[in-house]
């Protein structure tokens, strides 16, 4: 079983209103010795990653204004977690860092630089997790004065891949580095090649600005999950980030995203799925459930509300808590069709057609946990959850997200990570990269599309 931690460098990430918990420190994600004491705890409990997202923008769409997300530090402000992992890197020795970046925010050439510089950094335990994005105020703040139209970003996105994998894959044979001071050769120049790369949104020349890492490409995530989100899952991703509210809706998602690896060329189990869950664990049942229920008290529903607004660009401040998501869609949308985050959406209407979503029930449902599966027991019944959640929904392995990131990333490891590992779902990884131990080579496979500009 593949275990990540889901996190964000924010106050409050999915679990609206949690900050107020007095066991939440709401300042300890400004602080890298907390970070480094955090990997070193997740390294210790089994976590083959820890796993950042990250956005670019406020989430203003809720009341047409960010005051519901600035108000209560729902995913603002933020830091920038790239910056953290050569830190944490220092201070592990196994621990993955799997973090988001938008090939709608950035550029190529820089992002091929900065992933390969951290390969090195971490002995090749980067991993990038390719988003579109679905934010127009990071696109405003970038020049845009919108973003992207949902399938052109993912085009412009499949050619941004085209470009960092020449970077990552074709500028460096393997034999160009000579190092060798008897011939004053340091780099053999023949052997050094540019991208050459001239499409629709990139012109990119050059070679690659750093050598590559001990992976050559960051193992790769990918998250989204409308059709189109995993058809460019399928073609790049080694690991498929899901969410959703049920293993029914999953499935459907995990089992299209393996016929499509196999459409792609690549084998079905190509990609690892990996399922978001909020795990709220204690030494008995009934303990973690006193905690969820004093979590309750917490949780901030209008900021869960920003939060879904945010992703889907529909502002659910309009409409009275008994108004179904149907409505909304037919208020604000020609179509039904959304610009933003389509798999946020479709978790909640058609992977669930029997079921008619309020704008009230949403707001209770994804207060903790946004819109992934709130587990909440015993070391055995988290195992037992997982086990079936991996068995019914199809998946490898878990982003496991917290309430409380301080008193539940500690449950589970004090709790869940024995319980796992006594059911042998734990198992010690070989491999000196984090994709050698994830799937047993250091390089994208063969049936990988880097692997096509591999010199
Ligand atoms: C589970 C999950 C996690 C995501 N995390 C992020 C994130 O951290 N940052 C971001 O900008 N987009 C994130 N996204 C958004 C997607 O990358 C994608 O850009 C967006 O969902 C629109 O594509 P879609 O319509 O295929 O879902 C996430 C999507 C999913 C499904």
């Amino acid at each position: 079983m593949i275990l990540c931690a889901l996190d964000m460098m924010v106050p409050t990430h999915q679990s609206t209103g949690m900050w107020r918990h007095p066991l939440a420190d709401a300042e300890q994600y400004r602080d890298l010795g907390f970070w480094t004491g955090h990997a070193k705890l997740l390294e210790s409990a089994g976590f083959d990653v820890v796993f950042f997202a990250d956005v670019a923008g406020v989430y203003d769409v809720f009341d047409g204004s960010g005051r519901s997300a600035i108000c209560s530090g729902m995913q603002y402000p933020m830091l920038d977690p790239l910056l953290a992992v050569s830190a944490m890197a220092s201070a592990t020795t196994t621990l993955g860092f799997g973090v988001t970046a938008s090939v709608s925010y950035e550029q190529p050439y820089l992002l091929a630089r900065r992933f390969s510089t951290l390969d090195h950094l971490t002995d090749g335990r980067i991993a990038w997790n390719i988003v579109t994005g679905y934010q127009a105020s990071a696109m405003r703040n970038l020049g845009a004065t919108d973003q992207v139209p949902h399938h052109a970003r993912y085009n412009r996105a499949d050619e941004f891949m085209d470009v960092v994998y020449k970077l990552w894959e074709g500028t460096f044979e393997s034999d160009a580095l000579q190092a060798n001071p008897s011939t004053g050769v340091y780099l053999d120049p023949d052997k050094v090649h540019g991208a050459n790369h001239s499409g629709e949104h990139f012109m990119v020349p050059g070679p690659a600005l750093t050598l590559p890492g001990p992976q050559r490409v960051p193992f790769l995530f990918q998250a989204g999950s409308s059709p189109r989100g995993l058809a460019f899952g399928a073609r790049h991703a080694e690991a498929m980030f899901f969410s959703g509210t049920s293993t029914q809706t999953v499935r459907k998602l995990t089992d299209n995203a393996r016929d499509l690896l196999e459409e792609a060329g690549r084998p079905r189990d190509a990609a690892q799925m990996i399922m978001s869950m909020t795990v709220i664990a204690a030494e008995t049942d009934e303990q973690a459930r006193q905690r969820h229920q004093e979590y309750l008290e917490h949780v901030d529903q209008e900021a869960a509300l920003a939060l879904f607004a945010g992703w889907t660009g529909l502002d659910l401040a309009q409409f009275p808590a008994e108004a179904t998501l149907e409505e909304v869609l037919d208020t604000l949308t020609a179509d039904g069709q959304i610009q933003g985050n389509r798999s946020a959406l479709q978790s909640f209407t058609t992977l669930d057609p029997d079921r008619r979503w309020t704008v009230g029930e949403l707001a209770a449902h994804m207060a903790i946990g946004a819109r992934g599966p709130v587990v909440v027991g015993s070391a055995a019944t988290v195992a037992d959850e997982l086990e079936r959640w991996c068995r019914e929904a199809g998946v490898d392995g878990f982003n496991v997200d917290y309430a409380v990131r301080a008193v539940d990333m500690a449950a589970f490891a004090e709790h869940v990570s024995p319980e796992l590992r006594r059911r042998g779902l734990l198992a010690e990884r070989a491999g000196s990269t984090l994709r050698g131990r994830l799937t047993g080579a250091d390089h994208p496979a063969d049936s990988h599309p880097a692997a096509a500009f591999r010199r």
